[in-house]
């Protein structure tokens, strides 16, 4: 009689198979870091999507053979190959830079566990071997803690998939004598978190930041009797959740973050747009190169006059020169009523020639033009194979 095999036993296996493939993704990492310095002798560009849509069209063929699915073939690697390119856009960018930082401190909002600290996290792990962390309680404390040299690097919020441009750091950025110097884009993941066992329907209160809020209005809406408590970070919701240690009250905010604070997932993926998103800006002092082998954005800064057309007649200069804008956001200018500060995001290196050419343009037609920072792009656009 053969013994069916145990629960235990078959965890093992699997326990054994994933740091198999722990230790595979590793040494593909390495590979991945060697093929990158290749590339900084050779000059060749980061990317290569024909490269890897033949990898695609090979591993899913593979994994058919093996009765693995495509759609999740597809996943698993576009992930893969993110990281792979994002470290060695790193590599380069630290090369280029002559960047000799081991230590880094990063300020960012809130205390251990916002959204913002993980970012401040994932960034820091690719770009330095230790992070000082500076937790500040408001945005304009980030940015003055790098202004008045207390910390290297700020990384704030700008814009999110559900709620939209985050005005207050919009706001904040007409100011500053930062640079921008580097993208994140952080998948969102708001939950409920809960002390002790609860349901729904027994929750009183739940304590968060406006911006969670806002990006689960419609989830919030079934739940009218809620009373909303806002805290100035999705942590400090979390600290009091724990302090108080009543299961009627609640916090939204980030699993990773709640398991600092020993808090449990009672309800998860609560954002009003299935892909809720936030894209964090990185802010520096002194402004970087971009490797033109590497995707660079530069985000501009302009105060057009109020005649007629004046938006459209900035916004042709960058059709002449073939410049693509992926985000145009405006913002009142403080004692200017009326007047409008607008902000431009352009797929772009300050330094190409039609780049240049455009600043040169736009400098001569409008009252105002600041290059608030050129940085590396972050978006990998995954390739597919249809
Ligand atoms: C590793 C390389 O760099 C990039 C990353 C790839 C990968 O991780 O498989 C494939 C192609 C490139 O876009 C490479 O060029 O081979």
């Amino acid at each position: 009689m053969s013994a069916e095999p145990s629960l235990e036993h078959l965890r093992e296996r699997i326990t054994r198979l994933d740091e198999q493939l722990l230790s595979l993704l590793a040494e593909r990492q390495e590979v991945a870091v060697a093929v990158g310095k290749f590339k900084m002798t050779t000059h060749r560009p980061i990317r290569d999507i024909e490269r890897e849509k033949q990898l695609l069209e090979k591993l899913i063929e593979k994994g058919r053979r093996q009765s693995l699915d495509s759609q999740y073939i597809t996943r698993i690697f576009q992930l893969i190959i993110e990281e792979s390119v994002l470290t060695q856009q790193a590599l380069l960018q630290k090369a280029l830079n002559q960047a000799q930082e081991n230590s880094a401190r990063v300020a960012f909002l809130g205390p251990k566990g916002s959204y913002s600290h993980l970012a401040a996290r994932q960034y820091a792990s690719r770009h330095f071997s230790h992070m000082t962390e500076v937790g500040c309680s408001k945005f304009g404390d980030i940015l003055q803690q790098v202004e008045t040299g207390l910390a290297d690097y700020a990384v704030l919020p700008l814009e999110n998939t559900s709620s939209g441009s985050i005005n207050d750091v919009y706001d904040l950025l007409q100011h500053t004598s930062l640079h921008i110097v580097g993208e994140l884009t952080v998948p969102i993941d708001h939950c409920i978190l809960v002390p002790a066992d609860t349901r729904l329907d027994d929750i009183t209160t739940v304590y968060s930041h406006p911006q969670p809020f806002q990006q689960c209005s419609h989830f919030l809406a079934r739940y009218p009797h809620w009373k909303i408590k806002y805290t100035e970070s999705t942590a400090a919701a979390m600290e009091k959740v724990a302090e108080l240690q009543d299961s009627q009250v609640v916090a939204l905010g980030s699993e990773a973050g709640g398991n600092l604070y020993n808090l449990q997932v009672l309800e998860r993926n609560l954002a009003n747009q299935q892909q809720n998103m936030t894209r964090f800006i990185i802010l520096a002092r002194k402004p970087v190169k971009v490797s033109a082998q590497v995707p660079a954005k530069t985000t501009l800064l302009m105060a057009t006059g109020q005649q007629s057309g004046a938006l459209v007649d900035a916004l042709m200069v960058l059709r002449k020169y073939g410049l693509v804008m992926t985000k145009l956001e405006s913002r009142p200018i403080n004692g200017n009523p009326w007047e409008e500060m607008f902000y431009l995001d352009i797929q772009a290196n300050v330094h190409a020639e039609e780049m240049q050419q455009s600043l040169e343009e736009l400098t001569a037609l409008t009252r105002f033009v600041k290059v608030l920072g050129c940085y590396p792009g972050d978006n990998v656009i995954p390739v597919s194979v249809d």
